[in-house]
């Protein structure tokens, strides 16, 4: 398979139809979920020629980590739906690759079996006693930063799964972190009364470098400078929450002048081509995160399908960067862009 669209093809042949809707489908009428993608297509690249970039260095610095490409793992649910070494998979490919897995607070497998750089994500829970515990386990587990869900006030309306009546997992399968200090695993649940004043409480519960998932809005990047978080994540949940959110890659540019460099700022949603990778350099994110390819590229062939993934996308970067007359992503900025 030669791009990440055909590997999402393939995946098709690989899955149960409730499970691929489960991984493909958004919240409503999915208007977020295609704009992702397609907002990308509409941002034309101007490249420079004639610049001498025989050699390309695609690693970026992230919270004091090198990684060796600007492409995370964005935290996804339920890896053993598509594999079953599930998240282990997962994490051996991205570390195999020099990158970041974030896992998910909904993995399928304990974060303490997870291997490589990991990043834990979470959404606090309504039980705040269940929340410091899950987050002091990933911190004993060698997490290395926490990423909040800030976008899961309730949650989103997705019709196929309803339509499917897709509503538990399969026996054997449950949400290992969801488990409470007596072992019980217990309910994802969704706290629409979390607010700003809920992160000082975070960073008493732990060390570990604070990154919010999920914001949107420059006034929302802002406030969170002003909480000192570590870093955030621009997001929509892959159109899975609120529908009509706009194309992140749309959003991206508000909120990085707002940053203004203090912070580093990650993308998801919608990256399929190194292309986009360029595009969000080129707006000022450090980093991208993938979700569904992930996903495709696990069910197809495990371990070796997610590495499938990442190493297309490092070829494809690399091809873009020497097209574009770029040396390192440093030299990617918005000039070299047309809206
Ligand atoms: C099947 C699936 C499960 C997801 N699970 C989580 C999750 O547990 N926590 C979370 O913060 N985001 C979750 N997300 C959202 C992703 O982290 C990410 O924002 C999104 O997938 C990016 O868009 P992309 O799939 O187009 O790359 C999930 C997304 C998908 C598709
Ligand atoms: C009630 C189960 C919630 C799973 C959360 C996973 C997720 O965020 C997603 O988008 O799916």
């Amino acid at each position: 398979m030669i791009s990440l669209r055909e590997l999402e093809n393939e995946a098709r042949a690989h899955l149960a139809p409730e499970v691929h809707d489960l991984f493909a489908g958004g919240a409503d009428d999915e208007i977020t979920l295609r704009a992702n993608e397609s907002a990308f297509a509409r941002i034309g690249l101007v490249p420079r020629v004639l610049s001498g970039s025989a050699e390309r260095d695609l690693s970026t610095s992230l919270l004091g980590r090198t990684i060796a490409l600007p492409v995370v793992i964005a935290p996804t649910a339920f890896h053993r739906l598509a594999h079953p070494d599930g998240e282990i998979s997962t994490a051996r490919a991205a570390q195999a690759a020099g990158t970041i897995m974030i896992v998910s607070m909904a993995a399928t497998t304990p974060v303490e079996e997870i291997p490589g750089d990991t990043w834990f994500q979470f959404n606090v829970q309504p039980d705040r006693e269940l929340t410091r515990y899950q987050v002091q386990r990933a911190e004993k587990a060698g997490c290395r930063a926490l990423v909040l869900s800030v976008d899961v006030a309730a949650f989103g309306h997705r019709e196929r799964d309803l339509r499917n009546g897709f509503d538990h997992l399969p026996d054997g399968l449950v949400c290992e972190n969801m488990r409470d200090a007596a072992g019980v695993v217990r309910r994802i649940e969704f706290a629409p009364d979390l607010a700003w004043s809920d992160l000082a409480w975070i960073r008493e519960i732990s060390a570990l470098p604070l990154v919010l998932k999920g914001i949107t809005h420059p006034a929302d990047a802002r406030r969170a400078l002003d909480h000192g978080v570590d870093g955030l994540i621009v997001s929509n949940h892959g159109g899975r929450q609120l529908d009509s959110v706009a194309a992140t890659i749309d959003l991206l540019p508000d909120i990085t002048s707002a940053v203004g460099g203090r912070v580093p700022v990650l993308l998801d949603g919608g990256v399929r081509r190194s292309t986009d990778i360029v595009k969000a350099r080129a707006l000022g994110a450090t980093a991208v995160g993938i979700g569904r390819p992930v996903l495709w590229g696990l069910a197809i062939d495990g371990q070796r399908g997610v590495e499938r993934v990442l190493s297309l996308l490092r070829e494809e970067l690399d091809r873009a960067l020497a097209l574009c007359g770029a040396s390192s992503l440093d030299d990617l900025s918005e000039d070299l862009l047309r809206w």
